[in-house]
């Protein structure tokens, strides 16, 4: 497998409070790597980390400490034709199609604006049509049409489109379908396997949902309050070692279980509001709070654990896999 992207032991703390006089760790000693031609999956619940981590990649936000290493090299300290190269090299797909895009242009507008900012290809008319076809559009149902015209499916496969103009060697997809329907879910998340399988193109996948993670992830990267707590190749989910892992997965709803009722909704969102505070401050494990084998034996509460790698390629953050 040949490396495309690293995460060093990255970290970034962010401002709060009144007048942002405290600090707190959005995200905290993340390491991972994705391979050239590889989908890596990264899973975390609402607030985990996963968009900071994906603002930070794109060059939007820098780390308080750490790096992120492309084809060897720190991405923050790229010169400006290294910077120019990476801006093309490594696009950004986002949740919500609708806003990614100026509503007052057309489809032939955007596409070909950044034809124009990243000179694509001599014929940007022939290229625009290409990369229409290869996210399975047909170029004359949307070519012409404004964003508003446009279903949320068709409209992600644009930006999917817009980023493959410029030939880009990693995607870096934050919930791309979480905003459509079910069907046209599988079609936008085949359509990155494709371009895995077909053009080399890796993918980052920033989702919530363990399904999709499953679904097209070779690598997988769980991610709670900032901190990876378990990564490995999707068998990890198969699998499960962290607690966390394991409870993420036995919430994952089946046919044969129904919704909740109200009031364990309630209680649930309760003690998530409770700990909320709690969690950012402890010194030991950030899932403690939360976990059923979490004791003061193993020091839990009190000693921040450091990622274990159980078996080769498989790296748990728990005290349970400590070797004594
Ligand atoms: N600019 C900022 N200033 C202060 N806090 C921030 C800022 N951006 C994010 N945060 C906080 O950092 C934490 C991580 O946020 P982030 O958006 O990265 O999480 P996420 O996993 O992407 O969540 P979601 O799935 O809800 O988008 C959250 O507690 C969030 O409130």
């Amino acid at each position: 497998m040949v490396e495309l992207l690293r995460l060093e032991n990255v970290t970034k703390e962010y401002s709060r409070g009144l007048f942002g006089g405290t600090r707190f760790r959005a995200v905290e000693d993340v390491s991972f790597k994705v391979d050239k031609g590889k989908i890596l999956a990264l899973i975390g619940e609402s607030g985990s980390g996963k968009t900071t981590i994906a603002r930070i990649i794109l060059r939007i936000l820098r780390p308080t400490s750490g790096r992120v290493i492309f084809e060897g090299k720190d991405i923050f300290a790229f010169d400006a034709e290294e910077s120019a190269a990476y801006y093309r090299n490594v696009q950004g797909i986002f949740q919500d199609p609708y806003s990614s895009f100026n509503p007052l242009k057309t489809v032939d507008d955007i596409l070909e604006l950044t034809c124009k900012k990243y000179t694509c290809s001599e014929y940007p008319e022939n290229a625009i049509k290409q990369v229409l076809e290869r996210v399975g559009l047909d170029p004359q149902s949307v070519l012409g049409k404004f964003p508003h015209q446009l279903s949320g499916g068709q409209l992600q496969r644009v930006s999917i489109a817009r980023a493959l103009l410029v030939k880009p060697r990693l995607l870096v997809a934050d919930e791309p379908v979480s905003m459509l329907d079910a069907s046209t879910r599988v079609d936008i998340l085949n359509i990155l396997y494709d371009l895995k399988t077909g053009e080399n193109i890796s993918t980052l996948l920033i989702t919530h949902d363990v399904s999709q993670a499953y679904y097209v992830g070779d690598e997988i990267v769980v991610l709670y309050r900032g901190h990876v707590m378990e990564r490995g190749d999707a068998t990890i989910l198969e699998k499960p070692l962290h607690p966390y892992t394991t409870n993420l997965l036995a919430s994952v709803p089946t046919l044969s279980s129904r919704w909740a009722t109200e009031e364990k909704i309630r209680a649930a969102r309760l003690r998530l509001e409770a700990e909320e505070e709690t969690v950012y401050t402890t010194t030991g494990c950030k899932y403690a709070s939360r976990c059923p084998y979490a004791s003061e034996k193993l020091g839990c509460f009190t000693r921040k654990p450091p990622e274990i790698e159980v078996e080769p390629g498989h790296f748990v953050r728990c005290w349970l896999y400590e070797r004594r």
